[in-house]
């Protein structure tokens, strides 16, 4: 308990915390404004070096932004040596904030000594005597709760206030939700702390079931990254992978309130420059993809594409015909294939290689001068090379000359169809799309690798034009790799110095290749739920998802509390996880909500439903409410929705189970529980997805009786 005494102390503390916020602040303003008065011009070397000034106090200003947070939640006073009576005390917030004389008034909660603010605990008092829980509206402090380490030292003090508000942690987990997921800079708990600090190298696997905060905690330890790494990531960004567009949206907004903005946040497509991918039914076909031995289809299909000639070929050139003989492609094709390196920079050589060979059948047996004089014309239709042409004549260099006559070859659009059948120039989605709807390449590059039916899985129709096929999410990592063996990385492929995957039960083999390149220092951190994977990658050892990325260094830490769904729903949950997953750890609930979950058995469920979520709009219920749909209902739903006055309500989101991955909501419908994916096999862990986003209350309907082991409590 905290005494009315300690209240006004932390009152004017906080707010001589925030005056010095500001202080720093306008100090940082006037020193850049400064620079770019006095420096307005100047030579090269000072525009440099003003630009580095104001990019360093703009990036200091926007760490020092926490718009409308509070700047401190807590305090730590430490035990006081032997020959001291006074220990040392440290207020921790957001940002970090130093008097004049560099006095800490605020420490950042990453720099280490905060660390026992997080981890100090009866048992282990890490030399923390109190604890206090500093609650503010913005720089009004409206309650404080403190911890005693040492239960001695509380039963010893005197005069306190009424009994501590509700703990900081409950008071924050039982907020009505928003669109946005906020962050638990104040609440960390031990276990999520441990993660959040965890060193960076290698690969660090976080196991948690539903809500016990593996969102939350990635996006901190991307935020204690950044602060203590931040040089490392200036050169290589610390990138965060989400599943889906809707939950990068969701998330976007924690790093922001803990003023970091430089880390990046995509999902898989996005990462590889697709807005959206398109989603793809066939779960054959998304599996196959996901496939390693894609790896090597898609290596033999650029091998395919490189080939010679089945006959010569005669080509017109000057006043001559030339032949490209099947020979001649054949060693060309065998010492370009030899070569290590992509496809398409070894067109070069090609072009380069034949046509010098074909420079040389031009020049054969003819008097040089008479040759040079008809080439002369050529090269000039050609290239505009006369001139230089002309410097060889006469009686010049052979040499020389065919080296001209070798150029205006190149230019010549006879010669650059030769060499397109024997090396085509090949984009990435033009490969892809070939493979796959030319049954004749794929069974080719197929060989020895897939089986009759497994290319039947990956056909697809001729006829769309490549420029408009709708590429799914499997096909963009497909893309990416087929990239890697057309053409060298550039310059703009951008590699990452740490990658956070969240929702990583999922990930297939191959997205596990990709980002394995897109993070060579193999530095990462994956957090996922293996009882959550549904998608074509059941995956249910975290060696599956590891074995792709090679990594031998790995270290992996659980954790157990959930933090999201109330007991009942968690009872539920762990119920439907029991069908699938035989000897499946029970979650640990903290909170409770009688009576939160309701099934209702209705022919006209859509109805219902609907009926149901207008009550909540009417009734102006607080929080974001969710309805889960199997896809085929989906437009059903909203065309209900949209006649019952509810398709502006901005609260309530209808999506599949697919797209919910990571979400959280206070109120969940779900609509025919058992087909929200269409194969048997996922649909209980899709379900297990489902239930699992809801807070407090779920409503389950379904147009067919419930089984019974859903419903025995
Ligand atoms: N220490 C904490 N203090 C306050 N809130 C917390 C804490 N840890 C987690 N939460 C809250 O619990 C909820 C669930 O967290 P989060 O979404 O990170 O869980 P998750 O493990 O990623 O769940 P899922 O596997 O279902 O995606 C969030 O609202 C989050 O803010």
């Amino acid at each position: 308990m905290a005494s009315q005494k300690d209240l006004e102390f932390e009152s004017g503390y906080v707010k001589m915390a925030y005056k010095r916020l500001e202080e720093i602040k306008q100090q940082i303003k006037s020193s850049m404004n400064q620079v770019l008065e006095v420096e307005r011009g100047g030579t090269h070397q000072a525009k440099v070096e003003r630009d580095v000034v104001v990019r360093s106090s703009l990036a200091r200003l926007e760490n020092l932004e926490i718009g409308d947070q509070a700047l401190i939640f807590g305090r730590i006073d430490f035990q006081p040596p032997a020959e001291l009576s006074e220990g040392e005390s440290y207020h921790i917030g957001r940002v970090s904030v130093n008097s004049e004389t560099m006095e800490p008034l605020v420490v950042d909660w990453r720099a280490p000594i905060a660390e026992a603010f997080y981890r100090a605990t009866g048992k282990d008092t890490m030399g923390v005597k109190l604890r206090r829980h500093i609650f503010c509206n913005r720089d009004v402090v409206v309650n404080i709760e403190d911890e005693w380490l040492s239960s001695l030292e509380e039963d010893s003090r005197e005069g306190y206030l009424e009994p501590p508000s509700p703990s900081a942690l409950f008071s924050a987990i039982s907020k009505p939700r928003t669109s946005y997921m906020s962050d638990i800079v104040s609440t960390i708990q031990a276990e999520q702390d441990e993660i959040v600090r965890y060193p960076l190298s290698g690969i660090l696997v976080v196991q948690g079931a539903p809500g016990t905060g593996k969102t939350a905690v990635a996006l901190h330890r991307a935020a204690y990254l950044m602060y203590t790494h931040r040089w490392r990531f200036e050169r290589q960004p610390l990138l965060v992978i989400g599943p889906s567009s809707e939950f990068v949206k969701y998330i976007s907004r924690v790093l922001p309130s803990l003023g970091e903005s430089g880390v990046e946040l995509h999902t898989i497509a996005g990462l590889c420059g697709f807005a959206e991918a398109a989603f793809e039914p066939e779960i054959q076909r998304r599996r196959l993809k996901g496939d390693l031995r894609m790896e090597k289809l898609l290596r033999k299909a650029v091998r395919d594409r490189e080939r010679p000639l089945r006959k010569d070929l005669r080509l017109a050139f000057g006043r001559k015909y030339l032949t490209v003989t099947t020979e001649m492609s054949q060693e060309l094709v065998r010492s370009m294939k030899r070569r290590p390196g992509p496809h398409n920079p070894k067109r070069k050589v090609i072009e380069l290689r034949l046509s010098q060979l074909l420079a040389e059948q031009y020049l054969e047996g003819g008097d040089l001068t008479t040759e040079v004089r008809a080439v002369t014309n050529v090269i000039s239709i050609h290239a505009g090379l006369e001139d230089q042409v002309a410097q060889h004549l006469p009686g010049e260099d052979g040499v020389e000359v065919a080296r001209e006559v070798a150029a205006a070859l190149r230019k010549s659009v006879e010669f650059q169809l030769v060499v397109e059948r024997i090396w085509p120039r090949l984009s990435a989605e033009e490969t892809l799309y070939d493979l796959f709807s030319h049954r004749a390449l794929l069974k080719l590059a197929a060989k020895d690798i897939l089986s009759e039916e497994e290319l039947d899985v990956l056909t697809i129709d001729q006829g769309v034009d490549v420029k408009r096929h709708q590429w799914s999410i499997e096909d963009v990592v497909l893309l990416d790799e087929l990239q890697t063996f057309l053409d060298e990385q550039s310059d703009d492929d951008v590699t990452f110095g740490h990658v956070i995957v969240d929702e990583a039960q999922d990930i297939s083999p191959m997205t596990a290749r990709l980002l394995k390149r897109k993070c060579p220092s193999g530095s990462m951190t994956i957090l996922g739920d293996l009882a959550q994977s549904f998608g074509p990658w059941p995956n249910r050892r975290w060696d599956d998802i590891l074995e792709p990325l090679s990594s031998k260094d790995h270290h992996m830490l659980e954790l157990s509390v959930n933090y999201r769904t109330s007991q009942e729903i968690s009872e539920l949950a762990d119920l439907i996880k029991s069908r699938y997953l035989a000897g499946s750890r029970r979650t640990k609930s903290i909170r409770s909500f009688p009576g939160g979950v309701q099934f209702i058995e209705a022919k006209d469920l859509i109805q219902r439903a609907v009926a149901d979520a207008k009550d909540l709009f009417e009734r102006k219920e607080q929080g974001r409410f969710a309805m889960i749909v199997p896809n085929k209902d989906s437009e059903a739903l909203r065309r209900e929705i949209d006649k019952e006055g509810l398709s502006e309500w901005e609260s309530i989101s209808v999506i599949g189970v697919e797209q919910v991955r990571g979400l959280e909501f206070d109120e969940v419908f779900i609509l025919e529980p058992l087909s929200l994916v269409d194969d048997a096999e996922r649909s209980l862990p899709a379900l297990y997805v489902a239930v699992t986003r809801a807070t407090n209350r779920i409503k389950i309907y379904s147009s067919q009786p419930f089984p019974n082991w859903l419903l025995v409590k």
